[in-house]
C-alpha cells in the first residue's frame, strides 16, 4: 500500500474501526507522517483489529452520565428555578471529555499513534524550552518569596503524618515544605548549611525531575515527606545519628532524579545510553545518584560543603547505597537481609543500621497505598499511565513487552492487589515488627487498600459475567476525575449523592 492507499483504506473502513499496520516481519508500525515508504517486495499489512470503535471510545457511561445530568438538572430547575453552578461545571467537564474522545489525541492511548520523535530515554543534556524555564523561574520566585516561618505549627505537625495530601500543594509550596523538613530536623545548625545554599539545592532538585506522569517532582516530594513522617513516628532521632537521618532524607529527595519514565528493563532492552553507561547494572538508580552528586558538585548548591571530608565520605557512601537500594530488582535481596536481622536488631550495629536505612527509603518509595484513598488512587492512575506508555512504546519498537505494564493484560485493581499482596504487605509487615507503632499508620491503610481493590476486582468480574463480554481492562473514562471521584464510582453513586460528593 502506498500512503494514499493506506489513508483511502482507512477512510473506507470508516470511523468505527481500529486499524493496525504491520511490516513484513509482523511488527506493529506507528501510523504517522514519518512512516517509511515500502517497496514492491516489502508489503505493509493493514488489519482491522477492532470494529465498533465508537462504542469502545464512547463508553456507555458517558451517555448514561449525560442523561442523568440532564435529568438532575431538570429536577433542580423545578425546585430552585435555575441551573446551579456545580451542574454547569459538571456539564462542561463531561462535554470536554466527549470532545477529547472525539479528537485524535486518544489514539496514543491505544498505541495507534505515537509521536516519539523527541522521546528522551537517555541522559542527554536537558535543554528546556523557554516556557519551561520561565515556569521554573516563577516557581523559584514564589518559593523564595515565601518564608518557612509562614508555615504554621499546624502544617508542620501535619507534615509529619502519612495522611498528608500532596495534591493540595503547589510546587513552590512543596519546596518550602521541604525546607521546613531540613530545618525542623535541625540539619541547618548541625551541618552548618546556609539557608540560601539549601534553597538553591532544593530548587535544582526540583528542576531535575521531569514532567512525566509518575516519576516527577510530586513523587519525589511524597517519598521525602513519607520518610520525614516515618522519622518522627518511629522516633528515629533518638536511635540513629543525625548524619544518618540526613542521608535518608536526602536520598529520598534525590532517589528518582531525571527519571525518563521508562524503567530499567526498557533501558536494557532498548540499549539506551544509560544502559550502555552503567553496563545494564541498575542504570536508572546509578543515574539518579550521579545527577544528585552533580547538583551537589556546584558550590552554590552544596549543602555538604561545610562538613569534614570524613563526614562527606560517609554521606556520599550512604546515599549511594540507599538510592541504589530502590532498584526493585533487588527487593527480595534487601528484604531478606532485613528479615534475618530484625529479631536481633541493634541500632548501634553499623551493618544493621545500613540495612534499616535502605528499608526505610524503599518503604517511603512505594508508600502511596499507605495514604488515604483519595490521595493514593490518583497516584495509581499516574503510574498506570507511565506503565502503559512504556508498553505501547515497547510494542511499537518491537521490544519485549513488560507484562505488568501491558494495557492488554493488567487492570487497575489486579495491578494493585498483586502489588499489595506480594510487595507491600511483606515489606511493611517486617518494618512494623521493628516499630509496632507503624501498624496503624502504614500497615492498616494498606490492608484497607487491598480490600478496596479486591472489591473493585470482584465488581469488574461480576459486571463482565452479567454482560457476557470482556470489559476493557482499563477504560479511558476511568481516568476522568470529577471532584476526586472516578467515573466508575460516580456511576455507582445515586444522583442525590452526586451533588454531595462532587464538591
Ligand atoms: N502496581 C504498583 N506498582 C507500584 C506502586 N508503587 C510503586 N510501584 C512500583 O514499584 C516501583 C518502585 O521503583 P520504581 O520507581 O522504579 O517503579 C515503581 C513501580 O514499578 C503501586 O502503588 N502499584
Ligand atoms: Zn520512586
Amino acid at each position: 500500500l502506498c500512503v494514499t492507499d493506506l489513508f483511502r483504506a482507512a477512510a473506507e473502513a470508516g470511523p468505527h474501526h481500529i486499524l493496525k499496520l504491520y511490516d513484513p516481519s509482523g511488527r506493529v508500525l506507528n501510523i504517522c507522517p514519518q512512516l517509511e515508504a515500502n517497496s514492491e517486495d516489502s508489503y505493509y499489512r493493514l488489519e482491522v483489529v477492532a470494529s465498533d470503535f465508537q462504542s469502545v471510545l464512547m463508553p456507555a457511561e458517558l451517555d448514561d452520565m449525560e442523561y442523568r445530568l440532564h435529568h438532575l438538572e431538570s429536577k433542580v430547575i423545578e425546585d430552585v428555578g435555575k441551573t446551579p453552578d456545580i451542574i454547569c461545571e459538571l456539564k462542561s467537564q463531561v462535554e470536554s471529555f466527549r470532545r477529547k474522545l472525539e479528537s485524535v489525541e486518544h489514539l496514543s492511548w491505544m498505541g495507534l499513534f505515537k509521536d516519539d520523535g523527541d522521546q528522551q530515554v537517555s541522559p542527554k543534556p536537558r535543554t528546556p524550552q523557554l516556557s519551561v524555564q520561565e515556569e521554573r523561574q516563577q516557581v523559584r520566585r514564589k518559593f523564595l518569596n515565601m518564608s518557612s516561618l509562614q508555615v504554621t505549627e499546624e502544617v508542620r505537625e501535619h507534615l509529619k503524618s502519612p495522611i498528608f495530601d500532596n495534591w493540595q500543594w503547589e510546587e513552590a509550596e512543596m519546596l518550602v515544605l521541604l525546607q521546613v523538613m531540613y530545618t525542623d530536623l535541625d540539619f541547618l545548625t548541625a551541618f552548618h548549611i546556609e539557608l540560601e545554599v539549601l534553597q538553591n539545592f532544593l530548587f535544582e532538585v526540583y528542576c531535575h525531575y521531569n514532567s512525566i506522569p509518575f516519576h516527577n517532582f510530586q513523587h519525589c516530594f511524597c517519598v521525602t515527606q513519607m520518610m520525614y513522617g516515618l522519622i518522627w513516628l518511629t522516633d528515629l532521632r533518638s536511635k540513629l545519628g543525625r548524619i544518618d537521618l540526613l542521608i535518608m532524607l536526602t536520598s529520598a529527595l534525590c532517589h528518582d532524579l531525571d527519571h525518563p519514565g521508562y524503567n530499567n528493563v526498557y533501558q536494557i532492552n532498548a540499549q539506551t545510553d544509560l544502559a550502555l553507561r552503567y553496563n545494564d547494572i541498575s542504570p536508572l538508580e546509578n543515574h539518579h545518584c550521579a545527577v544528585a552528586f552533580g547538583i551537589l558538585s556546584k558550590p552554590e548548591c552544596n549543602i555538604l560543603k561545610n562538613l569534614t571530608s570524613e563526614q562527606y565520605k560517609h554521606i556520599r557512601g550512604g546515599m549511594i547505597k540507599c538510592i541504589l537500594a530502590t532498584d526493585m530488582a533487588r527487593h527480595n535481596e534487601i528484604l531478606n537481609k532485613f528479615k534475618v536481622l530484625q529479631p536481633v536488631f541493634n541500632f548501634t550495629n553499623k551493618d544493621h543500621k545500613e540495612v534499616l536505612m535502605k528499608i526505610m527509603v524503599k518503604v517511603s518509595d512505594i508508600s502511596n497505598e499507605a495514604r488515604p484513598m483519595a490521595v493514593a488512587e490518583p497516584w495509581l492512575d499516574c503510574l498506570l499511565q507511565e506503565f502503559f506508555n512504556q508498553s505501547d512504546t515497547e510494542k511499537l519498537k518491537g521490544l519485549p513487552v513488560t507484562p505488568f505494564m501491558d494495557r492488554d493484560k493488567v487492570s487497575k485493581p489486579s495491578s494493585q492487589t498483586n502489588f499489595i499482596r506480594f510487595v507491600l504487605l511483606p515489606l511493611f509487615t517486617e518494618l512494623t515488627k521493628l516499630f509496632p507503632c507503624l501498624e496503624q499508620h502504614i500497615l492498616e491503610p494498606v490492608q484497607r487498600a487491598l480490600e478496596y481493590y479486591s472489591d473493585m476486582e470482584r465488581a469488574r468480574k461480576e459486571e463482565e459475567e452479567e454482560e457476557g463480554t470482556n470489559k476493557p481492562l482499563y477504560r479511558v473514562g476511568w481516568c476522568l476525575k470529577l471532584g476526586g471521584v472516578s467515573l466508575k464510582t460516580w456511576k455507582q453513586t445515586s444522583p442525590t449523592l452526586l451533588t454531595t460528593v462532587v464538591p
